[in-house]
């Protein structure tokens, strides 16, 4: 039996490319099965001009593809899983979680080869407060500047000068063939990713087990687990995506090993931590590293970021 399946997706290159990715997948898995895309605009993509921190709102930039699914005018979204909100709406979940690529930050410039060759008074691009924070701690002398936009536009500021460096993810320069643009892989020691940084998740209908059955092999559940851990942890902490947290996961075995952090915005503070534990006890371990994160005082580090951004907006 022949079926079409649409994928609602945003217009960056970066969505685009990760959407014709997953197309290119499905099809390849199924014979007779036809993917169509659904390219659309996100309040996301229209705000162009303020630091996201400040716009807040979780999941900006995926409401208008979940209505598209509600409607029934598209059948699932493929996401970032790192700016996936922690909670979906009702009749929404995530369904498949693919295998992670590079969870590493990427530092870009073209006059250093290294973050540490930066010098006193380097500019650095990223509007992420987790990047910001953590560069901060350990390059106190650095100058972190806004840099907003897609990979592109990001990439061009750099290009005209604005910055001495910017700092993106690897997986998306990868992704976009623009692997040569990295100039270092930041260790996660120095900057602990995001929540499912580098990997894909895809969103679909509850209610839809004909997309699920589709969609099943797509999931690595060496990937899950981890991504469970580390959303988790942020669900616990009640992160959005625009918040100074880091959360990543790695597995030996069937043990799982989750790191957390959580800073201030300018590095003066950082609280962090990690847990190990069987895989199959991924949420409970994100969970308890929270706690643990949350006992040490990342709860008031959270409320005073969040009073900050009230007061800007
Ligand atoms: N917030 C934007 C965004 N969302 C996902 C990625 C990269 C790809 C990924 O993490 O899977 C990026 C770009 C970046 O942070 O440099």
């Amino acid at each position: 039996m022949s079926r079409t399946l649409r994928i609602a997706t945003r217009k960056s290159m970066l969505a685009m490319w990760q959407a014709e990715h997953i197309k290119a997948r499905l099809e390849q898995l199924h014979d007779d099965l036809t993917v169509e895309l659904l390219p659309m605009s996100t309040r996301g993509d229209v705000i162009l001009d303020t630091p996201l921190a400040k716009i807040g709102g979780k999941g900006l930039f995926v409401k208008e593809l979940e209505v598209a699914m509600l409607e029934g005018k598209a059948d699932l979204a493929v996401h970032s899983m790192k700016d996936l909100p922690v909670e979906f709406p009702p009749g929404l979940e995530l369904f498949g979680i693919c295998e992670r690529e590079d969870p590493r930050d990427a530092f870009v410039s073209n006059h250093y080869a290294r973050l540490d060759d930066l010098p006193e008074g380097a500019v650095v691009g990223t509007c992420s407060l987790r990047r910001k924070c953590q560069l901060l701690a350990h390059y106190p002398h650095l100058v972190i500047r806004d840099l907003r936009g897609n990979v592109q536009t990001r990439l061009r500021k750099l290009d005209e000068g604005e910055f001495d460096a910017i700092i993106l993810a690897a997986s998306g320069l990868v992704r976009l063939e623009l692997t040569d643009r990295i100039k270092e892989r930041i260790d996660v020691e120095r900057c602990l990713p995001a929540n499912g940084q580098g990997v894909l998740g895809i969103e679909c209908r509850s209610d839809d087990p004909e997309t699920k059955a589709l969609l099943a092999p797509l999931t690595c559940p060496d990937t899950r687990s981890c991504v469970l851990a580390e959303r988790a942890m942020n669900r616990r902490l009640q992160g959005g995506c625009q918040v100074p947290i880091g959360a990543y996961a790695e597995l030996h075995g069937d043990q799982l090993h989750l790191r957390g952090l959580v800073g201030r915005p300018d590095g003066s503070e950082i609280v962090e931590g990690e847990i190990q534990g069987h895989r199959d006890d991924a949420e409970a371990l994100g969970a308890e590293l929270a706690d643990y994160l949350l006992a040490r005082g990342a709860g008031k580090i959270l409320q005073d970021v969040y009073a900050e951004n009230e007061l800007q907006s």
